[in-house]
């Protein structure tokens, strides 16, 4: 039943089209101005949240029902009104316009799913069920920001740091997996969860490439 392909959007500067204003198009609209989207939102009210970010012309607000022609320009839309035929409608345009649909009155009316989502910096955890219990999936996403601590963050941009200096440096590409794995390997994420973590000088970095460089 796991038929879902989870991807990775990046929605930077990307139109995203929103149908409702209320409670579900908030949480949506939240995550879509974190990863960058242009959104706008078409319906005749919005939550106070969402008032609060088209008065601060975060996002354009289409003051109106749903009307057909909305969905043009844009490369993802949301239909979460709380009008089940009406997200039924914005569904079956988006799919004339080959556009990715969610649906959040009935997820099989739409072709992709929101999970639940976690963050610690450059990581991202998500948590579907297939739609077989939203709230399940809020709750396992819960357990898991107790095991994925905030020490995350700062590992994920060390790694980060250093597989930038070593992809930049090293012309090898024998030596840069032996280094990107080696890499992997060191327990600089228990150093960072205990507080004993020293963070490494364009010395160290140096050092320990030339340190790891041969087999
Ligand atoms: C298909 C999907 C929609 C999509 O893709 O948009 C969907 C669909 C539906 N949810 C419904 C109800 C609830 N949803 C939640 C909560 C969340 N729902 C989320 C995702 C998804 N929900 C997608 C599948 C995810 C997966 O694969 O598991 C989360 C994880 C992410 C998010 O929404 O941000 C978020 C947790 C946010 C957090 O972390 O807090 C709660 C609990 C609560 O609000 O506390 C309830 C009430 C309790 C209950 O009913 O279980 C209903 C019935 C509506 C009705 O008829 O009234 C439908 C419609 C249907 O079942 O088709
Ligand atoms: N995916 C999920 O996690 C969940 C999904 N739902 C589903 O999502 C729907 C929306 O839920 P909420 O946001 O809590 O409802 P809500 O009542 O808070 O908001 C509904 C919004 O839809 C707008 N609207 C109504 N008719 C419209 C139209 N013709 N065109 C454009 N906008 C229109 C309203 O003005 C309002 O802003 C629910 O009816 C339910 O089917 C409900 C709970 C969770």
């Amino acid at each position: 039943m796991g038929y879902y392909m989870p991807v990775m959007l990046d929605l930077r500067g990307q139109k995203v089209i929103v149908i409702g204003g209320g409670a579900v198009a908030e949480r949506r609209v939240l995550a879509l101005l974190d990863a960058g989207a242009e959104v706008v939102v078409v319906s005749p009210s919005l939550s106070g949240a969402l008032t609060a970010l088209a008065e601060a012309g975060g996002l354009s607000w289409m003051n109106r029902s749903y009307a057909p022609g909305d969905l043009r320009g844009a490369f993802l839309v949301y239909a979460a009104s709380s009008n089940d035929a009406v997200n039924e409608e914005v569904a079956a345009e988006a799919r004339s316009l080959g556009l990715p649909v969610n649906v959040a009155s009935r997820a099989e009316a739409g072709n992709f799913i929101t999970p639940g989502v976690l963050r610690r910096g450059r990581l991202t955890v998500a948590v579907s069920t297939s739609g077989a219990g939203p709230s399940a999936a809020a709750r396992i996403t819960e357990q898991l920001s107790e095991v994925l601590g905030e020490e995350y963050e700062p590992y994920l941009d060390f790694l980060h740091q250093l597989r930038t200096e070593i992809k930049r440096r090293e012309p090898s590409a024998e030596v840069r997996g032996r280094l990107l794995r080696r890499l992997s390997r060191l327990d600089v994420l228990n150093e960072m969860r205990q507080g004993t973590f020293i963070e490494w000088t364009p010395q160290d970095v140096e050092a320990w490439i030339a340190g790891n460089r041969g087999d």
